[in-house]
């Protein structure tokens, strides 16, 4: 079928890796499909992505006439492109009212094309690459983890500008976001790939009935199993019993008759048992987290008609807001409204000039989940800095969160995948007690099991929390309340 992607006995696996990724896989992706890629971190979404680009070595075959694109993938910066230039580096035909018509599906003012790439948002700046992916009509995008840079507008506006165009493959962690635009579902799952006709909650429903009818499957099957181990051990002892006890040659003879009869049976029964073990269906659940928490003994955070200053003005409008113990408060608000900012501002990180008054009590223990970037620390230089019984609950707390030890512990921290490196740091996070909470972007790279374990483990401790994140799903069901930066218009 020419167009579509058929894919059958993929098999693939990286040279250092024990178990393979993908066990032959056959699976058909029509090429007018939405289609919204679901994954565990590290179950190779972007390895897919990288087979279809012809970028691995693989077993099995992949057919396709399309030519895929990847996203993202940025201009060089030493060029200094602007906007407009990086749009029609591989689009030179396409005219300007096209990409102005284009921009305003995107929300982004047509000013934006004159402007070099580099000084454009992280926000903008996914715009704009996603855009150059839909102007070059013949190629098929491959779009990975667009929504990292995008505040919630954004995610809405991305999501409607997807829902217009046709014929592409999304993967991301933010459920609400591909249920703007996906028509079909593909996840990769521990030992097989599922595709669903629908949307990411289509997907979940259908997941959900079908685990639960494995699980009512598997007891059965336990169950029996659980029978024939008594009768394999009943039959074992029997025989014996019957030879130790006999007395004259007759007897004896006919023990070793009941003995022979009885072994066959035992091995009969083990055979049935290993059969039923083999349709015991491997389904997957996540362990609760938990948070250690001791809670402040007062109010953490009071803002009254505040706002942070630059060059004189404000950042964004005047906010009033208090933070008690065991309360969750969540910063949302556009990208550049000065979500971190004010979070460094409370942690006392640098010198700013403010506006209105602000009482902060930091507590001693505070826990910190800092943006990706702003980081240096890895796998590595955390268990450096642990003791010995920290390192059994961080190795633990990763465990947990679906990072077995040995998919990371031999493995350069290069390879490992975006949502690996982010559950380094939110183990660590979670490491010890603490009586304040302050995390910044919390769920970007998380996938959605270990976003759900977050809010049941948030909900269950009620942690005194101050936090910034983009994932609607996370922030209605993680917060108590929520603090909305406007940014201030310079008049
Ligand atoms: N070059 C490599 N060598 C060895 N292992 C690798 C290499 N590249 C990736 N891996 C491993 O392969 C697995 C799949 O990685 P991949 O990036 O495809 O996952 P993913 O599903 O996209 O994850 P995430 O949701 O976290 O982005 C991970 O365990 C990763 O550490």
């Amino acid at each position: 079928m020419a167009g579509n992607i058929l894919i059958s006995n993929l098999s693939f696996k990286y040279p250092s890796m024990i178990h393979p990724l993908f066990e032959n896989i056959t699976v058909n992706i029509d090429e007018n499909w939405k289609l919204g890629l679901l994954g565990r971190n590290g179950r190779g979404k972007t390895s897919f992505f990288k087979i279809l680009l012809g970028d691995l070595d693989y077993d099995g075959n992949v057919q396709s006439s399309l030519i895929f694109k990847y996203f993202p993938i940025f201009p060089a910066p030493d060029n200094h492109l602007t906007a407009e230039e990086v749009l029609l580096q591989k689009n030179p035909m396409v005219e300007r009212w096209e990409l102005e018509m284009e921009l305003s599906y995107m929300d982004l003012p047509a000013e934006v094309l004159d402007r070099d790439f580099y000084v454009l948002s992280g926000g903008e700046q996914t715009k704009i690459l996603l855009v150059e992916l839909f102007l070059n009509e013949g190629a098929f995008p491959l779009i990975d983890e667009p929504t990292n840079n995008l505040d919630v507008h954004g995610r809405k506006v991305v999501g409607d500008y997807l829902n217009r165009k046709k014929g592409f493959i999304v993967v991301s962690h933010d459920q609400h976001f591909l249920n703007q635009f996906v028509d079909h579902t593909m996840a990769i799952n521990k030992e097989s790939i599922d595709v669903v006709k629908g949307d990411i909650d289509t997907w979940a429903y259908e997941k959900k009935n079908a685990d639960e009818l494995a699980e009512e499957k598997n007891q059965k099957l336990h169950h029996e199993i659980n029978r024939l181990e008594t009768v394999s051990k009943r039959v074992g002892t029997w025989g014996q019993m019957r030879e130790n006890s006999s007395k004259d040659a007759a007897e004896r003879r006919l023990a070793a008759k009941q003995m022979k009869r009885s072994k066959a049976i035992k091995k009969r029964t083990e055979e049935k048992i290993v059969e039923k073990q083999a349709l015991i269906h491997n389904v997957e659940t996540v362990e609760a987290l938990k948070m250690r928490v001791d809670q402040p003994h007062k109010q953490v955070l009071l803002l009254r008609d505040f706002s942070i200053l630059q060059n004189g003005r404000c950042l964004f409008e005047p906010v009033n807001i208090d933070v008690y113990p065991s309360e969750r408060l969540f910063i949302t608000g556009k990208n550049g409204a000065g979500k971190t900012t004010l979070l460094n501002f409370i942690l006392g990180n640098g010198q700013f000039e403010v506006t209105g008054d602000y009482q902060i009590r930091l507590p001693d223990k505070i826990s910190l989940l800092q943006q990706q970037n702003q980081l240096d620390e890895d796998h590595a230089s955390i268990l450096q800095q642990l003791t010995a019984e920290e390192k059994q609950s961080y190795l633990h707390l990763l465990r947990q969160l679906g990072s077995k030890r040995s998919s990371f512990a031999d493995r350069s921290s290069d390879h490992w995948s975006s949502g690996e490196q982010k559950k380094v740091f939110l183990a660590n996070a979670l490491l010890g007690n603490h009586s304040l909470f302050v995390w910044d972007e919390v769920t970007n790279y998380l996938d959605m099991m270990v976003i759900d374990q977050l809010i049941a483990a948030i909900n269950k401790y009620k942690p005194t929390m101050i936090g910034v994140d983009h994932n609607e799903h996370f922030v209605s069901s993680a917060a108590t309340k929520t603090l909305e930066l406007i940014k201030k218009r310079n008049r």
